[in-house]
């Protein structure tokens, strides 16, 4: 088998390269391409491993034939077209929690260097100014740090204010009284927030509803002397409404980590007053680094290896331990979609996937994306377990999953039934030896067959020689049949055939079965 490729396309520690060699994976670090330079070369490769300096665009998405996965050592993924990446069926994952910690202690340092105004003391004192008058400085002991945000990052930030003796309160909509209550911070709203803090300090992803959070009638409008903290994202704060507010003292002092224009090399706050800066530090630690290097080689290399999924942002969590023991369940699943999808006539409205026995005890995610790529295929053949949960619900279709303890005939089992315009249809299989998936039911009739290759589906009427008839017609025109399964409602009732066939049947060959005598319904199929 020939090994996966990937990518680094970012400055990233060595022991990502390192990792993913050792994991089976042939590694290439190439950085500070041009997104032209990386266009041409991305199709190349299946994986790619980047922090905040490569953008994944549509281009470049285009470009990628072969990408299965990327991989952002970091948190924020605002660099990577997520649901164009989706839809191209590219796992996107993070670390999220690597860096935490550093970025944490990074706002909790600018918070000290606004209060005690370090960066221009320095600069002052190393100018052989002596400028002690000059630097007055605030406590931060019984002051109130105000997080907006409070998950990873955010809680971790307030455990470090609240070790300094600071009130911690906290803006986050997602925020449980019990989470707060646990992480010690006290759940206000944004404006009671605003009109409480001595410092403000931002831990929000930046989406449509957190954009400009900081907006100018905010920063306006927010107690006189606060002082404002951001090493999550540029654009959560209106810049120039804060360069005012600066500048009229309404904000007392801002620490940003984080511009909405990076790099920023010329930016409206850059010398306004009580102002200070780092160029997205926030996760620059040897041992944030390190972390999010291992974690995201370990992760990519999972998932091009053995199929294990963690972290990911569109696509379920599978581990690499659940990977092998899931993986005939994929397989029959998918079979059981594609079989589905295929056979069903009619607008599909509901599917619904039931899990029995020994099923129903795993991960049913990675079993659902299963049975909808099979499914989903009936109308792409670009679509893999990433972008059928997508492309199904851009169709409309209402997905159920269903758990079912009874115990059966069959001591694991997989039912998938759709709904359709024209009525319900239902198919299930189980594993044979807990390793060969088989289908056991076709529309009510039960059956043994494997999907596999080519397949001809044939209903018809039970009565004697029509066996006969179709292996000779099949004969007369040179096809093969590999296995033969019979499944039948009543003796003397209708029948199902499903064949499978050393090659693809030509539809003439379909057209000449579909006259034979007693034959109900025929159809070529493939897995
Ligand atoms: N400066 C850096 O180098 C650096 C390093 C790491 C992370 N970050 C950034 O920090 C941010 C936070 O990271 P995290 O790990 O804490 O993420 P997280 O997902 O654990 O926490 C984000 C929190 O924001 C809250 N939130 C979402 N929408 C909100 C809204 N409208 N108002 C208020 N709160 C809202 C969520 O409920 C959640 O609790 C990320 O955007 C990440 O990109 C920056
Ligand atoms: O990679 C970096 O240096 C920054 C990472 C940070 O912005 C993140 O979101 O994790």
């Amino acid at each position: 088998m020939t090994k996966p490729k990937v990518l680094i396309s970012d400055k990233m520690d060595p022991n990502a390269a390192r990792i993913f060699e050792e994991r089976g994976c042939e590694v290439d670090v190439i950085t500070g391409e041009t997104p032209e330079e990386l266009k041409a070369r991305i199709g190349e490769y299946h994986g790619l491993a980047i922090r905040s300096s490569t953008t994944v665009t549509r281009e470049i998405l285009d470009a990628a034939t072969n990408l299965k996965v990327i991989g952002r050592a970091g948190i924020g993924v605002d660099n990577v077209d997520i649901p164009y990446a989706s839809g191209k069926g590219v796992v996107v994952m993070n670390t999220p929690f690597g860096n935490s910690i550093t970025t944490a202690e990074h706002a909790i340092a600018l918070m000290m260097a606004l209060a005690r105004q370090i960066p221009a003391a320095n600069t002052g004192t190393q100018a052989g100014q002596w400028p002690k008058k000059d630097f007055m400085g605030v406590e931060v002991t019984g002051k109130t740090f105000g997080l907006i945000g409070a998950g990873n990052i955010g809680s971790i930030a307030a455990s470090r204010a609240i070790g300094l003796r600071m009130k911690v309160i906290a803006y986050d909509p997602f925020l449980t009284e019990d989470r707060a209550i646990e992480i010690g911070v006290e759940k206000v709203d944004l404006d009671t927030l605003l009109q409480r803090a001595d410092f403000v300090s931002l831990h929000t992803p930046l989406t449509d509803e957190t954009r400009n959070i900081l907006s100018r009638e905010r920063l306006e409008g927010a107690r006189p002397g606060i002082r404002i903290i951001n090493c999550a994202r540029g654009g959560l704060i209106d810049e120039a409404a804060l360069k005012d507010c600066l500048e009229s003292g309404h904000v007392a002092g801002a620490a940003l980590d984080v511009f909405a224009q990076e790099p920023a090399k010329d930016n409206p706050l850059f010398g306004a007053p009580n102002f200070i800066c780092t160029p997205h530090l926030g996760a620059s630690t040897t041992e944030a680094q390190v972390n999010v290097a291992l974690q995201v080689a370990e992760q990519l290399s999972d998932y091009l290896v053995n199929g294990g999924v963690t972290n990911a942002l569109n696509m379920p969590s599978l581990s690499a331990e659940e990977a092998p023991k899931l993986k005939p369940y994929m397989a029959l699943a998918e079979g059981l979609g594609s079989l589905v999808g295929q056979l069903a006539h009619g607008n599909l409205t509901k599917i619904s996937i039931e899990r029995e026995g020994a099923a129903s005890e795993l991960n049913g995610k990675p079993i659902t994306g299963a049975v909808l790529a099979g499914l989903m295929r009936r109308y792409s053949d670009t679509v893999n377990m990433v972008n059928a949960p997508f492309l199904a619900k851009e169709r409309g279709l209402e997905v159920s999953e269903i758990r079912q303890n009874r115990d059966g005939a069959f001591n694991t089992l997989i039912r998938v039934s759709v709904e359709t315009d024209q009525g319900t249809r239902s198919v299930a299989g189980t594993l044979f030896g807990n390793e060969a998936p088989r289908l056991v039911e076709i529309f009510g009739i039960g059956i043994e067959a494997e999907l596999k290759g080519h397949m001809l589906y044939i209903v018809n009427d039970d009565k004697p020689g029509f066996i006969g008839r179709i292996g000779t017609m099949l004969g007369n025109h040179g096809i093969n049949i590999g296995t033969f399964n019979l499944g039948r409602r009543d003796a003397g009732g209708e029948a199902v055939l499903l064949l499978s066939l050393d090659e693809a049947l030509d539809p003439a060959i379909v057209a000449e079965a579909e006259a034979l005598e007693g034959v109900k319904m025929v159809k070529g199929l493939a897995f």
